[in-house]
């Protein structure tokens, strides 16, 4: 706008001829309209860009997380890869969609004004360059802290969220321990130090602003010193002067443009520094389908000498050169005491980690050679506290099934794992909306087990899967146990992981573990006339239950 004034009044002032005035109000009003349409031409770009880019920010920074590791999300919060997804990349949107767009347009702008003043007259234009020079350079130092703080301010807000995160998921145990006004204080002590970097930044930004101003000022200082004398020496008309001061301050409004949208910019920059270093992660190993696939899977399982560490505890030794054979079809239960590692066992046999040493051959070819998608696919697995999608009932157990089923089947792999009865008492039965709040632990479990069956698996892996069950859903659940008792299709390996002696009972083949170490195995009625651990055990519980 300041240069269709300055053509205008230049017109009106200097000519005065009414023709001229009427051709120059004419361009004024083109480059008026021009310069709307420019301009909203402009915004709409980058905002639909800015969109776009935003969107493959987050499918891309997604796709990553969920292709890696299984100790990368033992080493991430939850709260903080959210925040990633979400303020993160708003952030790097704001760039796009304000920042950048500004930057260049008050770099064309800048570039313009500043050869029109070397036009002018280069003595004054080479003054107000230098008084650039100046400010590009706290511009510099101001972008760079600006970053910093961008950087610790993202971190902390991470922070903040994994709080509200775990107290929110928590909240029944907040209630019961009544340990609300001890969780405020953890937010507020992250909202404190975020506080903290938000004064630290007002007053950088009141520094620069400070510095502009002051340099701002010096060219107009300079502009009248240095030209008023060249006009009194006639090097320079006053007309000519007008037009400097006029330009002077167009050149050094898009520099403190640029200086601020720069800032801005080198704050998203160290807002998503975090988000392109996980964006170029690569694939985890365990997630390629690449590798073998046997014709059948007979479920011949063999732990040959493995050790094993997590990587966040290198010196605590979970599995000790463990050596163990499942034959097909066999049913083998893993007891022991809490914490000696069934399921670290469980986690290397789903390749949900690699071995440190040793190695798990499956129908006598080396894990690591099948192709870990196709070998999953084989796999029925129950967890420990299976927790359930918010989708209805039906699309729970199907849920990650490559079978070709129909709803027969999804019922009656309900059946066999005793939920049809629960399911059906539901208002819209199975197609009710659940999630992991509604039902009880032992709903749960049946639903997982269900869908667990419903791959028909050549493998199945129960690990504690019926701790939360009744002693009368516990019986009739453990049918699967025995393919034939529950008319499963066919027969496969089980490993069941369990501390109750009714389950243990069920199986071919005890594996009793021991601070990673297997220390017995045999039959639960060997074990019991071997007088060791297990005996110790079963004993036990029988004592309690007395
Ligand atoms: N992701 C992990 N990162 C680091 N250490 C872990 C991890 N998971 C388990 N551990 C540790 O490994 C050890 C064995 O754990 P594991 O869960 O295998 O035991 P468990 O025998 O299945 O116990 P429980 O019967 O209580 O489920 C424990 O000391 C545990 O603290």
């Amino acid at each position: 706008m300041g240069y269709l004034f300055c053509i205008w009044c230049t017109s009106f002032c200097c000519s005065g001829a009414t023709t001229v005035f009427k051709r120059n109000a004419k361009i004024l009003v083109l480059l008026c309209l021009t310069s709307g349409i420019c301009s909203g031409i402009r915004g709409c770009c980058f905002s639909i860009a800015n969109m776009i880019l935003v969107k493959r920010m987050r499918e891309k920074l997604y796709s990553s997380l969920l292709f890696q590791d299984i100790s990368f999300f033992d080493s991430e919060t939850v709260g903080d890869l959210t925040s990633r997804l979400g303020s993160d990349c708003q952030q790097v949107s704001r760039v796009i969609g304000n920042d950048l767009n500004m930057i260049l347009r008050n770099i064309l702008q800048g570039t313009g004004a500043l050869v029109y003043l070397f036009i002018l007259s280069w003595p004054l234009a080479l003054s107000t360059l230098t008084i650039c020079s100046f400010l590009a350079t706290v511009i510099l130092f101001y972008g760079q802290y600006q970053k910093k703080a961008a950087a610790l301010t993202q971190e902390f807000t991470a922070s903040a969220n994994e709080v509200t995160q775990e107290t929110f998921s928590l909240m029944r145990t907040v209630r019961v321990y009544g340990t609300e006004k001890q969780e405020l204080g953890r937010y507020q002590q992250w909202l404190k130090n975020l506080a903290d970097i938000s004064w630290r930044q007002s007053v950088a930004y009141g520094l620069w602003g400070f510095s502009f101003n002051t340099l701002y000022h010096s060219t107009q200082v300079i502009a009248v010193l240095v030209g008023g004398a060249s006009i009194m020496a006639g090097h320079i008309t006053a007309e000519k002067l007008t037009k400097f001061i006029l330009y002077c301050e167009w050149l050094i409004y898009a520099t403190w443009w640029v200086g601020d949208n720069l800032s801005n910019l080198m704050q998203s920059v160290g807002a998503s520094e975090k988000v392109f270093r996980l964006m170029d992660l690569l694939p985890s190993d365990q997630v390629l389908s690449k590798g073998m696939k046997l014709q059948k899977l007979r479920g011949h399982i063999e732990f040959v000498n493995v050790s094993f560490h997590y990587s966040s505890r290198e010196t605590a030794h979970i599995l000790q050169h463990v050596n163990m054979t499942i034959y097909p079809n066999e049913v083998v239960a893993i007891v022991g005491l809490s914490g000696s590692g069934k399921s670290t066992l469980v986690n290397l046999l789903l390749r949900l980690y690699e071995p440190t040493s040793g190695q798990i051959l499956i129908d006598g070819f080396p894990l690591k050679e099948l192709d870990i998608k196709w070998f999953r696919e084989q796999i029925g697995y129950v967890g420990q506290e299976p927790r359930l999608f918010r989708m209805d009932v039906s699309s729970n157990i199907r849920y990650g099934c490559t079978r070709d089923i129909n709803q027969e089947d999804v019922e009656l792999a309900a059946k066999q794992a005793y939920a049809h009865e629960f399911i059906s008492s539901l208002p819209n039965g199975y197609q009710t909306l659940v999630d992991d709040e509604l039902l009880s632990g032992g709903q749960k479990q049946r639903i997982a087990i269900a869908r667990a069956i419903l791959r028909d698996p050549s493998i199945l892996i129960l690990d504690e899967a019926t701790s939360a069950l009744d002693a009368e859903s516990e019986h009739n659940v453990k049918g699967i146990l025995r393919a034939s008792n529950s008319g499963l299709k066919k027969k496969r390996t089980i490993i069941v992981i369990a501390h109750r002696l009714s389950t243990i009972q069920a199986a071919d083949r005890v594996v009793v573990m021991d601070a990673g170490n297997i220390v017995e195995m045999g039959s639960h009625f060997e074990l019991l006339q071997k007088d060791g651990l297990y005996a110790r055990l079963t004993n036990r519980q029988a004592e309690a239950f007395a």
